[in-house]
């Protein structure tokens, strides 16, 4: 099994580029996980304190249960994903079986931040795109796909998602073995990466 790490910051375009590097690859050679996924389950909270919480800071991510099901996938074990909903702001309390392959990538803006966790990557990618751009992506993504306006965006990138971003995401980039310019798409990239995938799995 091969393990590969995406990460970047929010609106990079990690989504993106794993659905490439799928289509790219024989059906059925991919598994993902998505940090998005992990977040912690905050049913003890109400719907406004959870509007609240950082989304942006490790401390949000529920790496421990990341990390298990990741190991549980290298063994050979198939996994219950929990299903994370965008609007509610927690955990949905549905899962998605999700089986071992010969190719497991796990994606998302802090999965670089945990040592336990990039120990594990065999292959570590970080996607490049100016923070403007990402901005701007961002905007259009929340409002139309994951219930938010214009304020709640604009609010939350300048109280904790701009500070989060410099702080804890854009350092691990010197942790990635591939960085993935990503202001236009970038087939010759997600081409090269293929490349190492399959050089990899022989
Ligand atoms: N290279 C690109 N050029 C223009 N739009 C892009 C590009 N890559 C991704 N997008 C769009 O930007 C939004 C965020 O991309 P996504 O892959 O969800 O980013 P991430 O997973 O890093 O948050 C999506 O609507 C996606 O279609
Ligand atoms: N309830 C939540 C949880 C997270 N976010 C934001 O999602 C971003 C990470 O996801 P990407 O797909 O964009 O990488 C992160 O920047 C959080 O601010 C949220 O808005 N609401």
């Amino acid at each position: 099994m091969l393990i590969i790490g995406i990460s970047g910051g929010t609106g990079c375009g990690k989504t993106t580029v794993v659905n490439q590097i799928i289509n790219e690859l024989p059906e059925n050679e991919v598994t993902v996980l998505s940090q998005d996924h992990y977040y912690k389950d905050t049913s003890n909270l109400s719907y406004d304190e959870r509007t609240k919480i950082n989304f942006d800071h490790p401390n949000s991510i529920d790496f421990d249960l990341l990390l298990e099901q990741l190991k549980e996938l290298k063994s050979g074990k198939t996994v219950q994903q929990p299903i994370y909903s965008f609007v509610e702001h927690n955990r949905t309390g549905e899962t998605v079986e999700t089986v071992p392959r010969k190719v497991v990538i796990v994606e998302g803006i802090l999965v670089f931040t945990n040592p336990a966790l990039r120990e594990l990557f065999d292959i570590k990618i970080y996607v490049q795109t100016d923070s403007d751009e990402r901005l701007i992506r961002r905007l259009k993504r929340d409002i139309t796909e994951r219930g938010r306006d214009l304020d709640e965006v604009l609010n939350r990138y300048q109280d904790t998602l701009k500070p989060m971003h410099l702080q804890f995401i854009e350092p691990t980039k010197e942790f990635a073995d591939i960085i993935v310019p990503n202001n236009r798409y970038n087939t010759v990239a997600v081409d090269i990466v293929k490349t190492i995938i399959n050089e990899r799995l022989q």
